[in-house]
């Protein structure tokens, strides 16, 4: 995570798994098919958090709480004449067994340091999203997604067969490719992540480029600090040999600033809140 701030989670697929896998790929397809009008009703002004659609990508947003009371709501806001409990209980399984694998590797994290995350799990919105790339039909690569970082603490990610992905591992200009075994997840580290660490963890730049027939889907689970929460590097990881790298802010003020200079892709964490 210092070096690349990326994951790879492989493992023996049942044939249980695989039966998610493909319920959730073709529930978001049922999902992203419905009207336009429809799907601008999960808009909120909150950034990240909100219906976005490009000519070729699409997103749709719900915190994935527990009890799912929200994931009931937004289905409710999608479907209001009903039909909807197989999307329901399919996302709500999928949904919750991301966030239990991300909450599993933030406590691997904490661990790792030998000391406690000082964010509670109250304080921590689970933002499970889901993302469609049409196919571009070219052979050249164009942009699904542009680079950024995640703002967030750690995202994790299930794309469907078709790859795209890029990122830039800590001191080193090259895009890397991940091209995950089917039903593997891609757990990046975040910005909130390399603030909380005071920079020992890279939040890498990743992007989304595609070429070729194939549509791809994916979804994510985003670990983000609630709105109202501080965000600022952890008392333990800051000491006389390892100053303070970044001043403490509110998390929904640099989710504000971050998606108005976004194009800033290296520097927007640390123009924002970087001593
Ligand atoms: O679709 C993906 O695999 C990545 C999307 C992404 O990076 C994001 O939504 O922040
Ligand atoms: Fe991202």
């Amino acid at each position: 995570m210092e070096t690349h701030g990326l994951l790879l989670i492989h493992y023996d697929i049942e044939p249980s798994d695989q039966a998610l896998l493909h319920k959730t790929f073709s529930s978001m397809q049922q999902l992203f098919n419905l009207p336009h009008e429809t799907k601008l009703k999960n808009s909120t002004p909150k950034p990240y958090y909100t219906y976005l659609n490009t000519a070729t990508y699409e997103t749709l947003a719900v915190i994935n709480s527990s009890p799912p009371e929200e994931l009931r709501a937004f289905t409710r806001l999608m479907w209001p004449n009903g039909n909807d409990d197989k999307f329901y209980e399919t996302m709500n399984l999928m949904s919750k067994k991301m966030r239990e694998l991300s909450m599993i590797i933030l406590n691997m994290l904490r661990n790792s340091y030998g000391i406690g995350l000082d964010v509670k799990e109250e304080n921590i919105d689970p933002l499970f999203r889901m993302m469609k790339y049409s196919a571009p039909m070219s052979d050249e690569p164009v942009h699904g997604v542009a680079p950024h970082t995640d703002r967030n603490f750690i995202t994790l990610l299930c794309q469907n067969e078709v790859d795209g992905l890029l990122f830039k591992p800590r001191d080193d200009g090259e895009w890397v490719k991940v091209n995950p075994d089917p039903g593997s997840f891609i757990v990046f580290a975040g910005d909130a992540l390399r603030v909380w660490s005071n920079g020992r963890v890279h939040s890498p730049p990743h992007m989304v480029m595609m070429c070729g027939d194939k549509e791809r889907l994916s979804c994510g689970l985003f670990l983000c600090p609630k709105g109202d929460q501080v965000v600022e590097p952890c008392h333990d990881l800051v000491d006389d040999e390892h100053p303070p790298l970044f001043k403490p802010f509110i998390f929904l003020d640099y989710l504000h600033y971050a998606s108005e200079n976004a194009f800033r892709v290296d520097t927007v964490l640390d123009s924002f809140a970087g001593i």
